[in-house]
């Protein structure tokens, strides 16, 4: 892709780049699914298989937790399902606060080549930032367990700006933290919400093709290049 082959040379187009997490660096499908169930057992509500929670994973843990209940009350055969969402939400958020704090990191894995690709752009000389839609205190210590977290000049999550990807706020605000112009920062992500919120921005952007996008083939989100590992950002 043609992105990629001249990060390398010493005319680099790009100073900077912005990282998703959840789907781009680690599977936390695991993670997510341990946390939910212990969530929804808690709450006596029916499992939900990780099949469907990796559809709604991708735009934070607020929609996360809402399309859950709203799954599995349809499931349960509830009536009025977003009377009943809004009153269990504040039980559902500190139980799964709880127990996502518990098990981040245990059931994920960092996707093959990641590290390989993290090290290739600093060894280019450009600045990183992770910048994902989880909440900054699930990102910060699972960076850390998963040893990410010295490559990065910034991590900002999902309550770190006012909106969330696909606005381009957080993106414009990570590229000023970054003292980096939108049009020379490469975004890299997994879904759709990054592929928008780069083209809102301005940030060029390549998506991964193993990753969350809401079930949706990837390679049918406007992008300007598709990579299999992070790894081959670096021909
Ligand atoms: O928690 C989420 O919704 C996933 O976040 P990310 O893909 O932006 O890292
Ligand atoms: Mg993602």
């Amino acid at each position: 892709m043609k992105l990629v082959n001249f990060i390398g040379l010493s005319h680099s187009p790009y100073d900077a780049a912005i990282i998703d997490l959840d789907g781009t660096m680690v599977d936390t499908l695991g993670d997510f699914s341990e946390a939910l169930n212990r969530m929804l057992q808690d709450l006596r509500l029916p499992a939900i298989a990780a099949g469907q929670i990796e559809q709604m994973v991708g735009k934070g843990s607020e929609h996360l937790l809402r399309s859950v209940l709203k799954h599995v009350l349809a499931l349960a055969g509830q009536a009025s399902e977003a009377i009943n969402i809004e009153s269990l939400y504040p039980a559902a958020w500190a139980s799964y606060q709880r127990h996502y704090l518990a098990v981040n990191g245990q059931h994920a894995l960092v996707y093959p080549g990641v590290e390989e690709g993290l090290h290739a752009l600093r060894h280019a000389g450009l600045r990183l930032a992770c910048l994902t839609n989880k909440p900054t205190s699930f990102a910060v210590p699972l960076l850390r367990a998963k040893g990410l977290d010295s490559y990065f000049a910034k991590v900002f999550g999902g309550d770190s700006f006012e909106r969330k990807k696909p606005d381009a706020l957080p993106l414009l605000k990570t590229c000023e933290a970054l003292q980096s112009e939108p049009a020379r920062t490469l975004m890299v992500g997994d879904s759709s919400n990054d592929a928008q919120a780069a083209r809102a921005a301005g940030c060029p952007v390549v998506l991964v093709t193993y990753g969350y996008n809401h079930g949706l083939p990837v390679r049918t989100v406007d992008a300007d290049g598709y990579v299999d590992s992070l790894a081959h950002l670096l021909a």
